[in-house]
């Protein structure tokens, strides 16, 4: 049986004892960590190389357990033009994450065991990341009938997180059925707060400026007017209900109210909502057209005080690659969506660790953590220590560079990023004890599929 070749990190930071808030990232001593067959076996100071064992410098760099997005549109099956399993896991590598969550808005879509299965075997296949399908909600995303969702919670995938992500589920009373089944197996119900009758043809946020552009606009109540009604199913059934996408600074307020009530919601911000305003429309440039539409500068305030205070959980890239033909194009005719996996990490440090709203600790946290925890990632690093699943990250914190296409490593090119200088680089991205990306650099296809092989076969089985 092959086994990979063991690795010696030498003198990382570990984000978890970065506690301050702010960008001090000497606070904490450096470490060494040993990894062998897909796991962390020992954490000290002055390690020794063993024979074989690559020695990685991480002097000045600092660990994270490895980044997990649990909003990530692959695209495969149906849009390989835009994405596939491979091409977005190699992104999410090149991102720093080592597990993602697909979304169910594929063609088929996944709404049965066969589907969730395939996209989960490519994601293995592929090792660059470990791919959890999430389920749709109701067949077809047509919001009428629920999915088969017992079946795709006891299939190979093991489906937790449910979502008809891309529309919302409008009719009550299947969002409470929804909610309701899912209770049975701990699962969640991620719901795309949207009213659908409130947003039809809508274009850009509504206010001021879509009045100004003569866009049809696209109004908060739509997404807070959702949030309010599931929050209340979510605490009359007793079921865990999560967020996508939150937008609004109302949305806040809502969240706000029900988790004082007790309510198990959870809430996700994307990186873009926390950096860009509406006022990018002005451009009719079609990178910075996504749903939900960005909002206005009080907005993105108040969803960074959010992060902040923990009203909402978690990062989440939304990472919805489209081709070009689909972006150049007339305002109205583009598609909604940009791509976010290989800028999460920088975007987040430049909004919230350079702006002192949050610690490398609560960044951890947020981007790796609680996703894990809402998603029901079995076995994910809790800390970086001895016994725990080899899923980490090296980031260097300092400098900036220029964000550009060479970033990107999927097959879609729809940043609204392109030309801005971003902080942090991820340097070294480590998947179940191999690497997916050494010195800033994806390994190669080949090398992945056969290291992710070998750890499948060292460990009986990825899970
Ligand atoms: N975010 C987007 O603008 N688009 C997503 C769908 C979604 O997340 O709602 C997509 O699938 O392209
Ligand atoms: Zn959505
Ligand atoms: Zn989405």
């Amino acid at each position: 049986m092959t086994t990979n070749p063991g690795i010696l990190i030498r003198g990382a930071r570990l984000a978890a004892t970065l506690t301050e808030r702010g960008s001090d990232t000497l606070a904490a001593e450096p470490v060494d960590l040993r990894i062998a067959d897909g796991r962390i076996v020992e954490r000290g100071t002055g390690l020794e190389a063993r024979a074989d064992e690559r020695v990685i410098d991480a002097a000045g760099l600092i660990a994270l357990t490895g980044l997990v997005d649990l909003h990530t549109h692959l695209r495969e099956p149906g849009f390989e033009q835009s994405e596939t399993v491979l091409t977005g896991t190699r992104a999410a590598a090149a991102g720093g994450f080592t597990s993602v969550f697909a979304m169910a808005n594929t063609l088929p879509v996944q709404d049965t065991a066969g589907v969730v299965e395939q996209v989960q075997a490519l994601g293995d296949a592929g090792g660059y990341a470990t791919v959890r399908p999430i389920g749709a909600v109701t067949e077809d995303l047509a919001g009428e009938k629920l999915s088969e969702i017992g079946a795709m919670a006891q299939s190979r995938a093991q489906v937790r997180v449910f979502s008809d992500d891309g529309k919302c589920v409008h009719d009550p009373l299947l969002m409470r059925r929804a909610l309701e089944y899912v209770k049975t197996f701990g699962g969640v119900i991620a719901q795309h707060a949207q009213d659908p009758r409130l947003t039809e043809g809508a274009q850009m946020n509504e206010g001021t400026l879509s009045s100004e552009l003569g866009l049809k606009g696209w109004p908060a109540v739509a997404e807070e007017s959702i949030i309010a009604r599931d929050v209340l199913l979510a605490e009359h059934t007793g079921s865990r209900l999560h967020i996508c996408h939150l937008s609004t600074a109302g949305s806040v307020e809502v969240v706000r109210w029900a988790k004082a009530r007790g309510v198990q919601v959870t809430a996700e911000v994307t990186p873009h909502h926390l950096i860009l305003t509406e006022e990018l429309v002005r451009s009719y440039d079609a990178r910075y057209k996504v749903n939900p539409p960005l909002r206005r500068e009080e907005d993105v305030q108040a969803l960074r005080r959010a992060v902040a205070e923990g009203v909402i959980d978690i990062i989440a890239t939304d990472h919805a690659p489209h081709p070009i033909e689909a972006k150049e194009c007339e305002w109205d005719a583009a598609a909604f969506g940009m791509v976010g996996l290989e800028s999460a990490l920088p975007i987040a440090l430049l909004t919230l660790i350079a702006e002192g709203h949050i610690s490398w600790a609560e960044l951890e946290q947020l981007l790796s953590q609680r996703p894990a925890q809402i998603g029901g990632l079995s076995d994910h690093p809790s800390v970086l220590d001895a016994g725990q699943v080899a899923d980490l990250v090296l980031v260097d914190p300092a400098g900036s560079s220029t964000f550009d296409l060479a970033r990107l490593q999927g097959l879609s090119e729809n940043s609204p990023y392109l030309g801005m200088e971003l902080p942090g680089r991820i340097v070294h991205t480590v998947r179940r004890g191999y690497l997916t990306v050494a010195d800033g650099e994806l390994i190669d296809a080949a090398q992945v599929a056969a290291a992710a092989h070998a750890a499948g076969a060292v460990q009986g089985g990825v899970r």
